[in-house]
């Protein structure tokens, strides 16, 4: 499986990106891809055009080439952070109201774009749906990411006991938000078993679904939560 960051054909700034519908011209290039290198592809993120407004959207292609899941981002990063970054994406963006998952021969997926994996209930109704790998195609901003980036993709891979991989662009200091960089895998224990820096890179991460079963039996969260005191409910639209 491969995957790329959010937003990876287009700028990422407040208003300054390009948008295209899907299918178009850049799903058309990521489903050559898969089918051409025979790989899952989780195809980042895109601006994109529908009925009249814009999304920021993750699609993902199978070996063959098919498209097989498509996750508009949920929540918008609108944050004001003096000396740091503001930045209103509800401004542009209009938010998904789907959770998204898709399965691949070896586990199942549940995906989120940058900001959704600040919120935990997300991450665990993919736990619900029997997810044992998420995947956040991110932009995090230097700000935010040297503080936050790797501490929630380890909280959200221990918290759900799962593997959790987050995916930046490299940075780059000539555009209007630069990238932290960093992308990272975590495993089900929360440890970081594959990083990169902030400069261009791939980087491998192996996912092992017995493991994430090892996790869950020596230490069975999911059991133990006191559903006689909060529930967390899946109201999305699939
Ligand atoms: N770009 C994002 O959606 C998220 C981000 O930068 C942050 O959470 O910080």
């Amino acid at each position: 499986m491969v995957i790329l960051p959010e937003f990876c054909n287009s700028p990422n700034g407040n208003d300054a990106f390009y948008a295209e519908s899907i299918p178009g011209d850049s799903t058309a290039v990521y489903s050559q891809a898969a089918q051409d290198n025979k790989v899952f592809l989780v195809a980042g993120s895109i601006p994109e055009r529908k009925d009249g407004k814009l999304y920021n959207t993750s699609t993902v292609f199978n070996p063959e080439g098919s498209l097989i899941a498509k996750f508009s981002k949920v929540f918008h990063i609108d944050v004001d952070i003096p000396g740091g970054i503001t930045f209103q994406e509800s401004k542009t963006i209009t938010a998904g109201d789907n959770l998204v998952t898709f399965d691949t021969p070896y586990c199942k997926v549940g995906l989120g774009v940058c900001y959704d994996i600040r919120f935990p209930e997300l991450a665990k109704l993919y736990v619900d749906r029997g997810c044992q790998l998420l995947i956040f195609p991110t932009f995090f901003s230097v700000t935010t990411g040297s503080a936050h980036f790797e501490l929630l993709t380890r909280a959200r891979a221990a918290d759900n006991q799962l593997y959790v991989a987050t995916v930046s662009p490299a940075r780059d200091e000539t555009t209007s938000v630069v990238a932290w960089g960093y992308s990272c895998v975590a495993d089900p224990w929360g440890e970081v078993i594959a990083k990169a820096g902030h400069e261009e890179a791939i980087v491998y991460g192996d996912i092992d679904p017995d493991f994430v079963k090892k996790i869950r039996s020596q230490m069975p969260l999911t059991k133990q939560r006191r559903a006689d005191m909060y529930t967390v409910m899946d109201l999305s639209n699939n």
